[in-house]
């Protein structure tokens, strides 16, 4: 069986795309770093690929706002390419700085390409926050957390500005619409908004969520850091059948991709 496509999207500052190409060549999808820059010139084409992966880092180097110069160059120079793409039903996973994109591109909350109604501001503690955390998966229709509603997975975070921040209203539909896929916890697995199990002091808790269809989802936190048993600090502790929490998000998009 032919394995889908990934376009793994690399630009000046992105950091995280070995560690994402790694993750979904794993869970067995056939990956490609892609330049911004193939794609503005043509040479290479989003609707090639099955997933778009929009990985971590600093892009443009946080200038102006993080994820913001490489959400203009998606909704501007790319638009078409990336409308089609979404509405062909196709996947997009922004990590981090990709979640961050896609929130200054508005593909998320709604799908509304230039429409911005949420975003990830400088974390309450005013400092880069680099440590594991713990993420309650929400019960929701996204694609990517598919059989792991209501568990609780360690992640990484590395991220600066990673509060999620919007209006009353827009919350409101946000969680109307069950579109919360992660949420901080503390040590009794409930979620905070309270420092230090809430890195960044994100409204709800709110560490990720997705699109009404399931199909476009960001998360603050790096599940492509836990990805093999050994990525975990208590590795030697845990037993040598232990699934790396990371790894079934990846999993899930590509047996997804591979039905498409
Ligand atoms: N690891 C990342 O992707 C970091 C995202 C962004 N540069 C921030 O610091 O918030």
């Amino acid at each position: 069986m032919k394995k889908p496509g990934v376009c793994v999207l690399r630009t000046d500052g992105i950091n995280c795309d070995e560690e994402t190409f790694y993750a979904f060549e794993k869970a067995g999808a056939a990956c490609s770093m892609v330049h911004v820059n193939q794609l503005r010139s043509g040479e290479e084409k989003l609707s090639s690929y099955h997933i778009l992966a929009l990985p971590g880092g600093f892009s443009y180097g946080d200038d102006v706002h993080s994820g913001k110069i490489l959400a203009v160059e998606l909704t501007s120079f790319l638009k078409d390419q990336l409308s089609a793409f979404v509405d062909s039903g196709k996947l997009i996973i922004g990590i981090c700085n990709g979640f961050q994109v896609l929130v200054r591109t508005g593909l998320l909350p709604d799908r509304k390409l230039g429409e911005i109604s949420t975003t990830l501001m400088f974390n309450d503690s005013s400092h880069f926050e680099c440590r594991w955390t713990n993420l309650l998966v929400e019960h929701t229709n996204c694609v990517f957390t598919k059989n792991l509603e209501g568990s609780v997975i360690s992640v990484q975070v590395a991220h600066g500005e990673g509060k999620f921040y919007t209006d009353r209203d827009t919350l409101q539909e946000i969680e109307n619409r069950g579109q919360v896929v992660f949420r901080y916890v503390g040590n009794d697995n409930s979620p905070t908004v309270l420092y230090p199990a809430n890195p960044n002091g994100s409204l709800n808790a709110l560490a990720g969520l997705c699109d009404t269809t399931g199909r476009i989802m960001g998360m603050m936190p790096h599940p492509e850091r836990y990805v093999e048993r050994t990525q975990h600090p208590n590795w030697r502790r845990m037993p040598g059948n232990t699934v790396p929490h990371g790894f079934a998000i990846f999993k899930n998009a590509v047996a997804y991709a591979r039905e498409m």
